[in-house]
């Protein structure tokens, strides 16, 4: 499966070029949605999307709607947190069904094709397949989870990574250094262990994950009455609990001078002084993110392709200091985060 998300770079590359030559400022989110897309097309579902070369593929478009709801949308959300059996009752569909339609018909497809055609192809929909005992509707189900929850929350990521770095040279060129370095010492090639070996590169997207948490809240339903120690405050069973992830990253008694971007938080000393809780970009427990190494995969492998081949700085058009969208799933930026590129 690395070979698979390393065969989607180029396509990469190429994009960034092209802007490179234009001089013109990047989308960067935009430019790495679609990367994570054709990533995940590729590993979950074995479809080449393109989407880094189509600018108007439908994958790319029903991607991004199934990230910009509407006001009705997070009425919606809100109403079927509060009240979850009347959602259930009422068929209140979170997704949007234009979005889910076409990512379950195109999985219904590919299901289908493979099937009839004796065609294997060692991706995540295959795993599902040799199960033998999944309908073609629970594959499709797993796969859309799988894009949907896989590909924004790590272009979210890399985007925050690339625009602190490019706010911080010195620490831009660190890492920089260090996939180098790294890369040298496996005869300059993309391996799953050149990644694994990039120590810095942890770090980094480790302390972006704090400051920037794709996902800044989770939400759990207490399983018995929890007095919370030294208070009065007695959380009944059945109540649903919001844990402020955001909040928590943010604390000054975990993290001194929080709004400061600062790897150093990350190294092994600073990483063991504290709770392990106190970082939860992933969440945590039974329920913790299940793309968790995988997500942290694409990310490096993006961040090491952009960084090995482009220097960036902050584009005039950001609008700083960042704000965040109001009507987003994920966190995302005001206007966007737009990113000048030079090639090395
Ligand atoms: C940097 C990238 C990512 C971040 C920050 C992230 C974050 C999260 C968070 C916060 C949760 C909720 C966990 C909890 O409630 O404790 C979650 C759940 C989940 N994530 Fe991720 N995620 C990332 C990448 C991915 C990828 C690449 C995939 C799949 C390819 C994925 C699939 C899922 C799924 C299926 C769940 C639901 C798990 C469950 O409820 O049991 N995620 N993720």
């Amino acid at each position: 499966m690395f070979k698979i998300l390393v065969d989607c770079t180029p396509d990469l590359i190429e994009r960034i070029d092209s802007f490179c030559r234009e001089k013109k400022p990047i989308d960067i989110k935009e430019v790495l949605g679609c990367f994570t897309t054709d990533i995940i097309g590729s590993c979950a579902i074995g479809l080449q999307f393109n989407t880094s070369k189509d600018k108007n593929s439908l994958f790319r478009e029903y991607g991004r709607k199934a990230f910009t709801p509407t006001y009705f949308d997070l009425i919606k959300m809100s109403f079927a947190m509060a009240f979850p059996r009347l959602a259930l009752a009422f068929k209140l569909r979170m997704t949007r069904k234009d979005v889910s339609d076409f990512f379950l018909q195109l999985v219904r497809d590919t299901v289908k094709y493979r099937v009839e055609n004796n065609y294997s192809r060692k991706d995540f929909i295959q795993l599902l397949i040799d199960l033998q005992n999944l309908t073609n509707e629970e594959i499709a189900a797993q796969c859309f989870v799988f894009f949907i929850a896989g590909f924004e929350t790590s272009s979210t990521t890399m985007t925050f990574v690339l625009y602190e770095l490019s706010r911080r040279q010195d620490l831009q060129q660190k890492l920089r250094n260090e996939i180098n370095t790294v890369l040298a010492k496996y005869d300059g090639h993309m391996t799953y262990e050149a990644i694994q070996d990039m120590k810095y590169m942890d770090q980094v997207i480790n302390e972006a994950l704090r400051m920037y948490p794709p996902v800044p809240l989770l939400s759990r339903k207490c399983v018995k009455d929890y007095k919370i120690p030294d208070q009065e405050i007695i959380i009944d069973k059945g109540t649903t609990v919001c844990i402020p992830i955001w909040g928590i990253h943010y604390d000054k008694d975990y993290y001194p001078e929080p709004e400061i971007f600062d790897p150093e938080r990350f190294n092994e000393d600073n990483k063991k002084s504290r709770h392990h809780y106190a970082h939860l970009p992933f969440g945590e427990g039974p329920r913790i993110c299940i793309g968790l190494r995988f997500g942290l995969m694409q990310t490096k492998v993006g961040l090491a392709t952009l960084l090995q081949n482009y220097n960036f700085w902050v584009a005039g058009r950001t609008q700083e200091p960042l704000k965040y969208k109001v009507a987003s799933f994920i966190l995302a930026a005001e206007g966007e985060i737009w990113l000048d590129a030079e090639k090395l």
